[in-house]
């Protein structure tokens, strides 16, 4: 007999009821038109009691682009929920795909404001989770970057990381949910599309391991900035000469995230890669003194962190030490 917990619907139902805490608050679904959320809009619209309303981001860097954004409105038309289209009010330029993933979550921040929503919602699943763990790892990220792809973060959640993507592209064929493929999931030039070939020919790791992994981490990063939360309290100073940290005789986890609060009082945004941030942690250490980003560090009994004029030509988190 089909077991009914194991069923999608009441997979992400339950989801979605742990990340919003049980209440039938009201949701912005994130549904760019690709199988994943699309699938996902049709699910939570059955199974969610609260509002549901959608939008999708118009980033204007394909042709096809308000075209697929068209399909999502239609569909949200057919099945009577409300829908919005977002454009960025300025060509994207720089990275593409870091500053596009910058403008779309504003512009659903917006659109959520707008709507009375608590949560946007995305279609991260767990193959989505599982390449992102390995990126991380190829790159040495520590425990925030293995973490990778937050349950919760803010009032992003995402409920459909229970799901591997073939059954969301399942429900999709069998409920006749119309979609699109977005060309550049197949371009050779991503990390992503690289890596999700590799795992094609790799079944290795099972990706609801992954997550279960993922979120232990995230789980161990919380409880880090819990103790660091308690500690700043007692060893960070701020003001308006800079940071000082009184007592450095952490273990090396707090003592990073110590150093980066201390950064980031400095120079808010600032997020220094683990390496350079090891550097400088050294460097202070022994006592020395080095640059990271616009923050003139400085070691000794107290370590300062003070901001110094931006150097010509600085590349913004590189460290230079002394
Ligand atoms: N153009 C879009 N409009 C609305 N939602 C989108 C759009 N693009 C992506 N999303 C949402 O984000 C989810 C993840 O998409 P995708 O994997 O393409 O993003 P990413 O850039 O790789 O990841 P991240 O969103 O974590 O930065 C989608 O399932 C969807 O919910």
């Amino acid at each position: 007999m089909p077991d009914a917990n194991n069923d999608p619907l009441t997979q992400v139902a339950g989801a979605l009821a742990a990340l919003t805490g049980g209440r039938d608050a009201a949701l912005l679904l994130a549904v760019s038109g690709g199988p994943d959320s699309m699938a996902m809009l049709d699910m939570v619209r059955r199974g969610w009691a609260g509002p549901v309303s959608a939008a999708t981001v118009d980033h204007r860097l394909r042709p096809e682009s308000a075209g697929e954004a068209a399909m999502v409105a239609d569909y949200c038309a057919s099945i009577a929920v409300p829908h919005v289209t977002l454009c960025p009010d300025a060509p994207i330029t720089g990275n593409l795909q870091s500053a596009a993933r910058t403008t779309r979550y504003r512009l659903l921040a917006q659109a959520a404001a707008r709507a009375g929503a608590e949560f946007i919602v995305t279609a991260h699943h767990a193959d989505d989770q599982l390449e992102t763990m390995l990126m991380r790892l190829a790159r040495g990220s520590g425990v925030d970057g293995l973490a990778a792809v937050r349950a919760k973060n803010g009032q992003v959640i995402r409920p459909m990381l229970c799901l591997r993507k073939a059954e969301l592209e399942r429900y999709c064929a069998d409920q006749a949910i119309p979609f699109v493929r977005d060309p550049s999931n197949a371009s050779p030039d991503f990390d992503r599309v690289r890596m999700r070939a590799a795992l094609g020919q790799f079944d290795v790791v099972d990706p609801m391991q992954a997550v279960r992994s993922a979120a232990a981490l995230a789980d161990v990063a919380d409880a880090l900035d819990w103790m660091v939360d308690s500690e700043a309290a007692q060893v960070l100073h701020t003001g308006p000469g800079g940071a000082s940290l009184i007592r450095h005789d952490y273990p090396a986890a707090l003592l990073r995230r110590l150093v980066q609060r201390c950064l980031q009082a400095v120079q808010p945004g600032i997020a220094p890669r683990g390496e350079a941030l090891g550097r400088l942690i050294d460097t202070l250490n022994a006592g020395g003194q080095g640059m990271i980003g616009d923050v003139l560090c400085r070691g000794g009994a107290t370590w300062h962190f003070a901001r110094a004029p931006a150097r010509h030509g600085a590349g913004g988190e590189g460290m230079a030490t002394e």
